[in-house]
């Protein structure tokens, strides 16, 4: 078990990790209100790979990786019907605390989304939040450290983090992401706002992230599944009901999606028939 699941089991006694699989998700049916949006996607998220979500617009990629630490319980209409486990226990448990759930697996959105205060606030915040003990600066040091951009803010820790550049705005919001040592980093199109150049580090940093975080990334740019994904799950859309339902059609290692994929519809996706 690792420190951060034993941590949980402290807090939670309902969520005690104990297998090896991080994390296990099997959506049968998702629906917002009568919608239904994603169908049968098992998508397992093995420990210390990253796992790509691919697909047109629509599929569901976000849905299912938000489905992971809870953050659709932000949406009413949101509900569904399988189950997210978690080191084999079931993240939507009664006695499950989400803040918990998401302290251990963290996210990372779309736009940068620094708060309005320091770039030392802005990491400490998840730590204060939880009240993680132990020595305060050393943390938001050894965060920034990870995330590459320590060298770039150490002598401006008390300066806005809304005033960095986009790249750095997206590395600190990872920084704040890790401080609090989750097991499994979400990203959620993490470059689509940045620059070729932040991009570039931004991809770097999640294969050095890998080392230490298991990682689940939704990305539109095939290029980005190919350069970073250890393995990709390819969703489609399934309108022959009238509706649009997303659906997971292949997952498997990145390279085998890519040149030997087993569905027809993942090959015309990955050869640009469609988008
Ligand atoms: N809060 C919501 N309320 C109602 N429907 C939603 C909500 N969020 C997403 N949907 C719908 O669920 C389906 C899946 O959306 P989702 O954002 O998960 O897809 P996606 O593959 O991530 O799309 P994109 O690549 O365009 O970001 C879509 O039809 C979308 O319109």
């Amino acid at each position: 078990m690792s420190a951060a699941a034993e941590a949980l089991a402290d807090n939670a006694a309902t969520f005690t990790p104990t297998g090896d699989a991080v994390i296990d998700c099997d959506l049968k049916r998702v629906f917002y209100g009568d919608f239904l949006a994603v169908r049968n996607s098992h998508v397992p998220i093995e420990k210390g790979k990253i796992t790509g979500f691919i697909g047109p617009s629509g599929c569901g990629k976000s849905t299912v990786l938000r489905s992971l630490n809870r953050m659709n319980d932000l949406i009413p209409s949101f509900r569904f019907e399988g189950h997210v486990k978690y080191h084999g226990q079931d993240v939507y448990g009664k006695r499950v605390d989400p803040v918990i759930v998401r302290r251990y697996i963290g996210m990372v959105f779309q736009q940068p989304n620094p708060f309005a205060m320091s770039i030392y606030d802005n990491v400490a915040f998840g730590l204060r939040l939880n009240r993680v003990k132990g020595n305060l600066d050393e943390r938001v040091q050894r965060a920034l450290e990870r995330a590459a951009l320590w060298k770039e803010v150490k002598d401006k820790l008390n300066k806005s983090g809304l005033s960095l550049s986009g790249g750095q705005q997206q590395r600190l919001c990872i920084a704040r992401a890790i401080a609090t040592e989750p097991d499994v980093l979400l990203m959620d199109e993490p470059c689509s706002a940045l620059d070729p150049i932040a991009t570039r580090q931004v991809e770097e940093l999640m294969l050095e992230l890998k080392a230490r975080y298991t990682v689940a990334l939704v990305t539109h740019n095939m290029q980005q599944a190919m350069r970073v994904a250890d393995t990709t799950a390819f969703f489609g859309v399934d309108i022959s009901q009238g509706g649009r339902t997303g659906y997971l059609v292949e997952m498997g290692a990145t390279r085998q999606i890519f040149e030997d994929p087993q569905q027809e519809l993942t090959r015309q996706y990955v050869a640009g028939e469609f988008s």
